[in-house]
């Protein structure tokens, strides 16, 4: 069964608010790790929080959104075990799934509208890891982070 981890700072709070709707249409179960209103923080924490349910495993994968996306998945890639990937067009959404087996899709709620944003979490969510020549590059992204 599937469970995502979901994270944004002030900047991602209502585009990650539209995505637990839509989560909850699609019946998949996730945690919301903050931040939890419109007030200002800092998205390194909620990045790092979400990233680390991710990697520990007991989380399928991880929506963390900020303004842009790529604050958090700068972040988030800090992390070990965490490949982050920010898509704002469904072509990247789905190949970093085939070629990157992301665990991580980042959002910026100032760059997407929550319509595309939605197909975005939709493709990510659905499409599988092709492994093969893939996995070879996955193990060496591993080793750069021993
Ligand atoms: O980290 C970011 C930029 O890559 C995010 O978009 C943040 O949400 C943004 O920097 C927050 O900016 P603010 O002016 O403090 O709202």
């Amino acid at each position: 069964m599937m469970k995502v981890a979901v994270a944004s700072d002030h900047g991602g709070y209502k585009l990650k608010e539209e995505i637990k709707v839509y989560l909850e249409e699609l019946s998949i179960e996730y945690k919301d790790f903050g931040c939890h209103n419109e007030e200002s923080v800092d998205y390194p924490e909620y990045a790092a929080i979400a990233a680390k349910a991710v990697a520990s495993e007991e989380y399928t994968c991880g929506i963390i959104i900020c303004g842009t996306g790529i604050g958090v998945s700068i972040a988030a890639n800090k992390i070990k075990g965490i490949r982050a990937a920010n898509c704002h067009d469904c072509f990247s959404a789905q190949a970093t799934r085939e070629h990157n087996d992301a665990n991580v899709l980042t959002l910026g709620e100032r760059v997407v509208g929550p319509g595309l944003a939605k197909m975005i979490v939709k493709i990510f969510l659905e499409t599988e890891f092709q492994g093969g020549r893939h996995q070879r590059r996955i193990g060496q992204i591993t080793e750069l982070e021993m």
